[in-house]
């Protein structure tokens, strides 16, 4: 393990190689291999039942792999390892009838953590969190986002060395959302690597250095924003004080849509660009011809179809 951060505290870095998982026929989870660099959000997406569950699981030790192997820092994961992970499952799992705050100092003394410590963080978050009223109230009394909030409380507390939440940000308002980020952030400024699965493809735009989309149990694509894009389509977008529809006979572009004085298209060549140009400058006035990045349901879309 490495010592790295302005916290001085150790960090580390996981990983999955080849993992695969098969229920019957299915093969849910099909040799997936993703890392999780130190201080990185990685958001994991894809459609239902892509996998993204069980690969979590797995990397948790709650489901045996059929092939691969998880990975702390280079080398196979300990149980000890996968105890300082803080893991929210997609089951949650926290006890209705107990009150917030004495399940989430009970959860914390668990992992080791003092009676009085344990309470202090856990009142600081839930504060962040817009619950600092109902720390006394039992889970079930409140709302689901409510309880959702807590559950998300359990999993960042006690200094986790590693983040795996499962749809945190399910069924959370605006606010819940950003003061979820905003807790999330803090820790992977600190170093702690984060992986959580979302649909909510705009927040995991928002929020993640990199991304691993999963379909049918496979890794279709993996890494930055950037990394993704350059595997895309360049598209480019016409804007005119006229119709567009022209664009359609032009050699060497692809048009993706024509609305009245606009034209999304691909350029195959760069002589194409120029031809476009040329003719759209002969027809009228160019407002604007521009590259535009997609976005990430663009990309999304792009490699699970
Ligand atoms: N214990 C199980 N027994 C049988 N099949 C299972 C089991 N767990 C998961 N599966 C199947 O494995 C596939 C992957 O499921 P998984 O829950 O990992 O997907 P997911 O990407 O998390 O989906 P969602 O976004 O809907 O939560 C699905 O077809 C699911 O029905």
């Amino acid at each position: 393990m490495r010592e790295r951060g302005r916290t001085g505290r150790l960090v580390v870095m996981f990983e999955t190689r080849h993992l695969t998982r098969r229920f019957g026929e299915l093969v849910a989870v099909d040799d997936v291999s993703l890392e999780v660099p130190d201080g990185a959000t990685v958001g994991f997406v894809g459609g239902n039942g892509a996998g993204k569950t069980t690969t979590m699981r797995m990397i948790m030790g709650l489901l045996g792999p059929d092939a691969g192997e998880v990975l702390w820092d280079g080398a196979p994961i300990t149980a000890a390892e996968r105890r300082r992970i803080g893991y929210m499952p997609e089951e949650r799992g926290l006890y209705p009838k107990q009150r917030v705050l004495d399940q989430l100092v009970y959860l914390a003394r668990l992992h080791g953590a003092g009676a009085a410590a344990a309470r202090a963080e856990a009142v600081a978050l839930l504060e962040a969190f817009g619950l600092g009223e109902r720390t006394d109230e039992k889970l079930e009394k409140l709302s689901l986002g409510n309880q959702q909030r807590v559950q998300v409380t359990a999993a960042v507390m006690t200094e986790p060395a590693a983040l795996i939440l499962d749809e945190p940000f399910s069924g959370l308002d605006p606010e819940a959302v950003d003061s979820l980020a905003e807790v999330l952030r803090t820790r992977t400024a600190a170093g702690v690597p984060l992986l959580f699965s979302s649909h909510q493809l705009s927040l995991v735009e928002r929020l993640c250095d990199r991304l691993v989309i999963l379909s049918h149990g496979r890794v279709v694509a993996a890494g930055t924003r950037e990394e993704l894009e350059a595997g895309g389509e360049s598209r480019h977008r016409l804007v005119m004080d006229v119709d567009t529809g022209w664009v359609r006979d032009l050699p060497g572009i692809t048009v993706l849509d024509v609305a009245g004085p606009t034209a999304l298209l691909t350029l195959e060549t760069a002589d194409a660009r120029r031809a476009l140009l040329t003719e759209a400058l002969a027809r009228g006035d160019v407002r604007e011809l521009a590259e535009v990045r997609p976005t990430l349901a663009e990309i999304y879309r792009e490699v699970t179809r």
